[in-house]
């Protein structure tokens, strides 16, 4: 099969602080596409820049904060980076589409089945799918935000081989280059622990949003989909196919288990949890490294307000999430059952639907 990479682009990388689009770095960018796609392998992008290329032309002095303003600049800069991206890959004889994407898409399985669906066919019609999030739909509490999420996600769901994450950092450092510029950058990571959030911090320009904080949050979401990831820049030709080949300048976020099927991913990444279930370190020793089911024994604390099927994530006894899973209890016969062993559950209980809290087939991991 071939090999599938999902490249994403910042707006920090097409646009400047003063707005506008960068006209010469979409043609880069599109000519390092282009060489990829010569090269037999199947690409998808993933461009942010609708906003930062769109407020300028509207008069607005600088990024909008207001809503309904970055509503307004993003459907001016869509269509601006649209034209743009088209022209610059025709001269390479290659057709792109537009992919506009929500996060209730993605959390609805049915319009997610669709999107692919729609994706695989550009694929194989040797056509650049462009996605960007939908923002003239989208109000705050339902958006991505920032295009990094969205980039892992659309990674995970069409299975692919690598996530390229581009922007104006030449990868992850010890600290903000911005502030510090002692720090040193990280060329390699093999896990994403609380240290490395720690170091990750926000936006470094004017036009950016998430900075190396989202980046980090998507290449969990990749690595957990069996999806490796680099971080960094390219600007000189050739440069793209470097970064993917592993001598790219940036770092390199390794993935860990194989793609997920699609019903857990929807469970890891967007479903919504109805209560939260505080496990004992046993319990967490046999989900996590024992591949094993939740049983009640495990279980010392429940809150909200769930029913058998609801999903429900699962945290230890210091808060940490440790993953989600369908629940086979109601909140009301959790509260009678906590930390018991299953010879007494099965007392208990007028009849056992399930032993298991959490079944391991309908579990997912979400600690590295
Ligand atoms: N530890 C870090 N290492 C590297 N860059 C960092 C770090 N912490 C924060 N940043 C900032 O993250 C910025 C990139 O993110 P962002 O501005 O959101 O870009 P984009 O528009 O490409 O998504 C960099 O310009 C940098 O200032
Ligand atoms: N959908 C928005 C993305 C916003 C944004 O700034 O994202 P990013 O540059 O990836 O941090 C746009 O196109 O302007």
């Amino acid at each position: 099969m071939l090999r599938r990479i999902v490249v994403k682009i910042g707006s920090s990388s097409l646009t400047s602080s003063e707005g506008g689009l960068n006209r010469d770095a979409v043609q880069y960018y599109a000519n390092e596409l282009a060489n990829l796609m010569k090269a037999d392998l199947q690409l998808l992008l993933v461009t942010s820049g609708a906003v930062a290329a769109g407020f300028r032309e509207i008069g607005y002095p600088e990024r909008p904060k207001l809503l309904h303003e970055k509503q307004a600049a993003a459907a001016v800069g869509q269509a601006l980076l649209m034209q743009n991206y088209r022209e610059a890959l025709a001269e390479h004889g290659i057709s792109a589409a537009q992919v506009l994407l929500t996060r209730s898409d993605f959390q609805n399985r049915k319009r997610t089945g669709n999107a692919s669906m729609a994706i695989e066919e550009l694929l194989r019609q040797n056509v650049l799918p462009i996605i960007n999030e939908n923002d003239t739909v989208s109000i705050d509490e339902l958006k991505f935000g920032d295009n990094d999420t969205l980039s892992a996600l659309v990674a995970n769901l069409i299975k692919a081989d690598h996530l390229i994450i581009l922007t104006d950092m030449d990868g992850l450092y010890t600290k903000d280059p911005r502030i510090d510029p002692s720090a040193s950058r990280i060329n390699r990571v093999t896990e994403i622990t609380s240290d490395i959030y720690a170091i990750a911090g926000g936006a470094g320009s004017s036009v950016g949003t998430g900075g190396m904080r989202s980046k980090i949050d998507a290449a969990k979401v990749a690595s957990l989909g069996g999806v490796p990831v680099f971080v960094g820049k390219v600007d000189q030709p050739g440069e793209l196919r470097a970064a993917l080949l592993g001598d790219g300048r940036g770092t390199y976020f390794e993935a860990h288990g194989a793609a997920l099927p699609r019903k857990k991913q929807w469970l890891g990444f967007f479903s919504t949890p109805f209560g939260t279930l505080t496990v004992d370190a046993g319990a967490e020793e046999a989900l996590i490294h024992g591949g094993r089911s939740l049983l009640p024994v495990g279980v010392k604390q429940t809150t909200g307000h769930f029913h058998t099927g609801d999903v429900v994530e699962v945290v230890n006894k210091a808060g940490e999430v440790l993953g989600r899973g369908i629940v086979n209890y109601d909140a009301d016969q959790m509260s009678d059952i906590l930390g018991l062993p299953s010879t007494e559950v099965i007392k208990k209980m007028e009849s056992v639907h399930r032993l298991e809290v959490i079944h391991r087939d309908e579990w997912i991991s979400l600690k590295a």
